[in-house]
């Protein structure tokens, strides 16, 4: 038996924090522009929690760096879901944007908002499906 200290505890996986941004009745999906296995992929803009951050700190954070907008985060969107190597989950929520903010693609190769009828016309990153199922409801 090892002895305690080289037990290891297992670790919490990481957090991913995106962000569900709604206007007129539709959504802010964003292309990734990097690393090559998921750039040209849509998905909502965020990023990883970093140290000391909440998750709602850290969406704030990442709709600055990536969007230039000020944001309130809100409720949750879908659940938890799990990266395919399995060590983050990422984590929606529904943000508002404060000061009369327009999100630019600062990061993004680019960025569309999309119609209720129009969630299925980008090619999303896999885990992201699961929260596009939800916004139905969100954009009625
Ligand atoms: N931001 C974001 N990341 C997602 C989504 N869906 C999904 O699978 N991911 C994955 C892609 C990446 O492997 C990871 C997020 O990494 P990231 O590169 O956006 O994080 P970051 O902004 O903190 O980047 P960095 O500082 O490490 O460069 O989560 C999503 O909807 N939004």
């Amino acid at each position: 038996m090892p002895s305690e200290q080289y037990v290891k505890a297992p670790s919490s996986p990481r957090v991913i924090v995106a962000a569900v941004i709604i206007a007129g009745g539709r959504v802010l999906a964003c292309q990734r522009s990097s690393p090559p296995e998921a750039a040209g992929k849509w998905e909502f803009p965020g990023g990883k929690v970093e140290r000391g951050e909440t998750d709602q700190q850290a969406l704030a954070r990442e709709c600055r760096e990536e969007l230039g907008i000020s944001v309130e985060v809100g409720a949750r969107v879908g659940p938890d879901v799990p990266l395919a190597h399995g060590r983050a989950v990422l984590r929606v929520f529904a943000v508002e944007v404060l000061d009369g903010g327009v999100p630019e693609a600062l990061e993004h190769a680019a960025m569309r908002w999309l119609a209720v009828d129009q969630l299925d016309s980008v090619p999303w990153l896999p885990a992201d499906v699961p929260i596009v199922a939800e916004l139905p409801a969100l954009l009625a």
